[in-house]
């Protein structure tokens, strides 16, 4: 036994010697650009859980990132009529959400003392102003154009999120894609001022509900209803993993951008993306 293990060591010794090509053009650290990622973490309060919520903050930016450059390339296939690779790019993004979620687990081994060392070094900075976070909350359909207004003195976010804004979201790329199948969606229902926000309507919820009745003949559109129900499952679960953890950390104070806190994080709740989507299960 000792004898195998020994030639096992050997044998990954030679492994390495033959792969390893110090002179390579392109190293690990410099593809991934990892000077300037692991330059990003600088806390101001030297505070020790700072770090932990910079790094926190800064996963998730990621995974937001992430989750954006899957739901545009969804939309535009959907729009396309290509639903498989869509379906593929929706259930990557609720993986990655369930990650988001999780990360609340290790937020919450901060104590409230632990963050009120270092809250007020935070000054008004707040999540409120997650750009990418408010650019997936309009992709997906929850329009409002008053939370542009908080981007105006930065021209390019202000700019990308005035045009997310007016482009339709997944749901109403996913109507106009019922209607091309010949269901009877109402017209304002494709062509719209899409900078408003979605009002539920009846004919959508009979459409889904004969989509949820004959799956058999309607496979690929139940299973895009299904993918979509996913996503705002796990982003309900998110918001409220959000607003449990800060009523943990904070209680009821206000928050740092001015809203009233954890009740404005709750009313966020009664959001819904795909209203019909819900409403449907009652209708059947
Ligand atoms: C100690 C941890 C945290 C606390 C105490 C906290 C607190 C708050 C509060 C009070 C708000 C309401 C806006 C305000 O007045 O500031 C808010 C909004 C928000 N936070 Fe956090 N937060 C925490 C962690 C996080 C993390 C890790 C993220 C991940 C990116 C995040 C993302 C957001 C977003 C996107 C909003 C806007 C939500 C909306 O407008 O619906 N927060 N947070
Ligand atoms: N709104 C939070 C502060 C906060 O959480 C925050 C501050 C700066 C950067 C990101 C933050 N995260 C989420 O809101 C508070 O009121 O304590």
């Amino acid at each position: 036994m000792a004898n195998r293990d020994s030639d096992k060591m050997t044998q990954y010794a030679v492994e390495l010697e033959d792969t390893v090509h110090w002179d390579q053009e392109m190293s690990y650290g410099q593809y991934l650009d990892l000077e300037r990622l692991l330059a990003c973490q600088q806390p101001n309060s030297g505070q020790h859980d700072e770090m932990l919520f910079i790094v926190i903050h800064q996963v998730s930016e990621l995974w937001l990132k992430q989750c954006l450059h899957e739901a545009h390339a969804a939309a535009e296939h959907i729009r396309e009529n290509k639903l498989k690779p869509a379906f593929k790019m929706l259930s990557r993004i609720a993986r990655i959400q369930e990650q988001m979620i999780h990360v609340w687990e290790v937020l919450v081994t901060m104590t409230p003392a632990d963050y009120t060392c270092f809250r007020d070094s935070l000054g008004q900075s707040s999540g409120f102003q997650s750009y990418q976070y408010r650019e997936l909350e309009f992709l997906l359909g929850n329009k409002n154009p008053r939370m542009v207004e908080v981007h105006r003195s930065h021209r390019q976010h202000y700019e990308r999120l005035t045009q997310v804004l007016h482009e339709p979201s997944i749901y109403d790329i996913s109507l106009q894609l019922l209607k091309r199948r010949g269901f009877d969606i109402p017209d304002s229902y494709v062509k719209r001022d899409w900078s408003q926000p979605y009002q539920p309507c009846a004919e959508v919820e009979q459409a889904w509900g004969e989509i949820y009745r004959h799956t058999d003949e309607h496979w690929d559109l139940y299973e895009l209803a299904e993918k979509l129900v996913d996503t705002e499952y796990n982003f309900q679960k998110w918001r409220f993993s959000h607003m449990k953890t800060v009523e943990r950390i904070i209680g009821y104070k206000r928050g740092t951008g001015g809203t009233a806190g954890v009740s404005y994080l709750a009313k966020a709740l009664d959001l819904q993306f795909f209203p019909e989507l819900w409403s449907v299960r009652t209708a059947m």
